[in-house]
């Protein structure tokens, strides 16, 4: 069955926001350019925004506890990157107000799809609309960054030519496409792919400009491949339809598709023990007019 596509939710109760998404991402290609002294890495990366997402529930609390209410395997609540970003939030601004958050799952956890970052961005720019506390987009990027290096681009809500960690980002206008994302059942830990000894980690930067005419890859990939043979099977298998490239650390793994019906069809038929969804491209994030 088809999926609704991701839209803002309608803002009428002021003590509750019901079905905030949190989308997920692509890496089109990920260079690692250098480290930096504090041991992350220099990355240049595009990020592309997907139609597909977890959906998010948000009831202000006067107490200012915060209290997530549903429940997520291997992940305590103190762990959660949505407990910690509204605890990050009102640290911040000094608001006195608490929430209630219900996280809808749909995205597979440690998949290179952005899919914690993407909620706790979410709860970001959903509790400072609904606490009132006025953060600009900018301010709420660089509070995000404290929580993890693909937690910005979220904030940002659009596709974005980015450097540095992943914080620096230049919008970037891609023509709207449709995908097949395939997650070959396991969770790849980030940390593990960036401190591999064997990780490429002096690719020669390349200009924006030339994105789309150069020959690029994902530097994460090959490590993900040695370690978890599971994604290196992905690749090969979704390759038979069309070029098909890691995201982000993986384990998921994606290939650009020309219609929605082949990208259903392949999805269709991707072997059992996987799963694979067709996703479209979103121009702009859900909620990105909720801020200015
Ligand atoms: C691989 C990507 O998903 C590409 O978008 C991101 O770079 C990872 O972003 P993330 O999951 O938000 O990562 P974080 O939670 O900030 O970092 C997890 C771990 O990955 C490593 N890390 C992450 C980002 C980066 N630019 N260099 C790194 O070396 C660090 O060891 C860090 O301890
Ligand atoms: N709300 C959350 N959703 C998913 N994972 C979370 C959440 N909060 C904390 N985590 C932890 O973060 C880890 C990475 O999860 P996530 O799904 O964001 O990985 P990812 O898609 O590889 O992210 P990225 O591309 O940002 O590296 C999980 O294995 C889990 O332990």
């Amino acid at each position: 069955m088809d999926r609704p596509p991701l839209t803002a939710p309608s803002t009428t109760d002021p003590a509750r926001l019901t079905g905030c998404p949190a989308p997920a991402k692509l890496n089109l290609f990920l260079h690692v350019t250098g480290r930096r002294a504090d041991g992350y890495h220099l990355l240049q990366t595009a990020f592309r925004l997907l139609d597909w997402g977890d959906t998010l529930d948000f009831t202000l609390r006067a107490d200012g506890l915060v209290r997530r209410t549903t429940t997520l395997p291997g992940v305590p609540a103190k762990q959660d990157l949505v407990v910690r970003a509204a605890r990050l939030l009102q640290a911040h601004t000094g608001c006195s107000l608490g929430a209630e958050i219900a996280v809808h799952k749909v995205l597979p956890l440690g998949g290179g799809i952005g899919g914690g970052s993407s909620d706790a961005a979410t709860t970001l720019i959903a509790l400072n609309r609904l606490w009132r506390t006025g953060l600009s987009r900018p301010q709420l990027q660089a509070l995000g960054l404290q929580l993890g290096a693909d937690v910005p681009v979220f904030v940002f809500g659009r596709d974005a030519f980015a450097e540095g960690i992943g914080e620096a980002l230049q919008p970037l206008s891609l023509p709207p496409a449709w995908y097949v994302v395939l997650s070959p059942g396991i969770s790849v830990p980030t940390a593990e792919i960036f401190s591999a000894k064997d990780l490429t980690r002096d690719t020669p930067p390349i200009r924006m400009a030339d994105f789309a005419a150069s020959t690029t890859r994902n530097d994460l990939q090959p490590v993900a491949c040695s370690r978890y043979p599971e994604v290196r099977d992905a690749i090969e298998w979704l390759a038979q339809y069309a070029p098909a490239t890691m995201t982000g650390s993986g384990a998921c793994v994606f290939a650009e598709i020309p219609s929605e019906a082949e990208a259903g069809r392949i999805a269709r038929s991707c072997p059992p023990r996987w799963k694979a969804w067709k996703a479209r491209s979103l121009t702009r994030h859900p909620l990105y007019e909720w801020l200015e």
